[in-house]
C-alpha cells in the first residue's frame, strides 16, 4: 500500500530556475492495486516515482509504504520496498555483467548478506524457470553478458528482476516507451501478467493515454504536480482517450497540448 500526502518539491529553490515540480501532490493505492499515471510534460510524473523511490526527497508531506514511513529515507535503505524498471532499458541493469549475475543482485536486493553456494544453486532453478516463462530462449543464455540482449529482452529481465522478491511497490517509468511497438506490446502484456499473478501493487507511468486505459484497474493524470483527476472501476470502463482528454479540459479548462499523450 502506497500513501503519498501532500508532497511539495520545488528544484532550484531560490533561485532564478526555481521549479515547484510537486505542489501537494496526493495518491493512496491500495495493495494489490495496478494504477497507471498519465499526464503531459513536466507534470511532475517522474518526480513523484523518484520521490516514492527516495531518488528526491520531497520539502514536505508524508510517504507511507505498507504503514512504514519512508518519507525521509534515503533510496537504498527502501530497496527492500520499491522495484523499479525505467524507460531507458539499459538504466536497470548492468550490461557488463551475465543474466545470471544480474538475476543474482537482484534477489539480494534490500539484503546485506552474500549467498551461500547451495541457496545458489537453489535460486539458479528459480532464474531458468524465471527466464522459461518469458518464451524468449534466455533460460539457455545464463551466462550471456546483459549487454548482449535486444531493448525489449533487457526489459523483459528487467521486469523479472523488479518481481523476483516480494517487494511492497513496484514502479514502471514509461518502460516500454523505448520499444518498437510490438516489442512494447509483448512487454506490456508481460507487465499485466506479472503483476497479476503475483498481486502487485504498481504505478505505471505511461506518455500513451490509449496504453493507460488499456491496462490496469484505475487512471491518475498529473497537472503541474497534483493529481487532477483520478478514474477507476464503472467510471472507467469503456472510457476513450477522447474522454479522458475531455475530462482534464473540464478539470483545468485547460487543452493537453501533449501530442504524445494523444498519439501514442
Ligand atoms: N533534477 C531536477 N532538477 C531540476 N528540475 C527538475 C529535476 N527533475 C525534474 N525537474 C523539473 O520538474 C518538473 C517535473 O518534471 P518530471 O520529470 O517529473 O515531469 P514528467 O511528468 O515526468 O515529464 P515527462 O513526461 O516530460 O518525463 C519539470 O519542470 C522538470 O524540468
Amino acid at each position: 500500500m502506497i500513501s503519498a500526502t501532500d508532497l511539495r518539491l520545488t528544484f532550484g529553490k531560490g533561485t532564478p530556475l526555481e521549479n515547484p515540480a510537486l505542489r501537494g501532490m496526493s495518491l493512496t493505492v491500495n495493495q494489490g492495486e495496478f494504477v497507471t499515471v498519465i499526464g503531459s510534460n513536466g507534470a511532475g510524473k517522474s518526480t513523484f516515482l523518484n520521490a516514492l523511490a527516495g531518488e528526491v526527497l520531497v520539502d514536505s508531506g508524508q510517504i507511507i509504504v505498507d504503514n512504514q514511513d519512508v518519507t525521509k529515507l534515503p533510496t537504498h535503505k527502501r530497496a527492500g520496498r520499491v522495484a523499479r524498471v525505467f524507460q531507458d532499458p539499459l538504466a536497470g541493469t548492468c550490461e557488463g555483467l551475465t543474466i545470471e549475475e544480474n538475476l543474482a543482485l537482484a534477489i539480494k536486493r534490500g539484503q546485506r548478506r552474500g549467498l551461500t553456494s547451495a541457496v545458489k544453486r537453489q535460486y539458479m532453478e528459480k532464474f531458468k524457470d524465471s527466464l522459461s516463462s518469458l518464451n524468449l530462449g534466455l533460460e539457455k543464455r545464463l551466462g550471456d553478458k546483459m549487454g548482449l540482449l535486444s531493448g525489449g529482452q533487457r526489459q523483459a529481465v528487467s521486469l523479472l528482476m523488479a518481481s523476483l522478491t516480494p517487494s511492497s511497490i513496484l514502479l514502471l517509468d514509461e518502460h516500454t516507451a523505448a520499444l518498437d511497438p510490438k516489442t512494447a506490446a509483448f512487454v506490456l502484456e508481460l507487465t499485466t501478467k506479472i503483476i497479476e499473478e503475483q498481486k502487485l501493487t504498481a504505478l505505471m507511468v505511461t506518455h500513451s493515454m490509449k496504453q493507460a486505459l488499456e491496462v490496469g484497474s484505475r487512471t491518475v493524470m498529473l497537472h503541474q504536480g497534483q493529481v487532477v483527476f483520478d478514474i477507476e472501476g464503472k467510471d472507467r470502463e469503456g472510457l476513450e482517450v477522447k474522454d479522458l482528454l475531455g475530462l482534464f479540459e473540464k478539470q483545468r479548462g485547460l487543452e493537453v497540448d501533449d501530442d504524445s499523450l494523444l498519439l501514442g
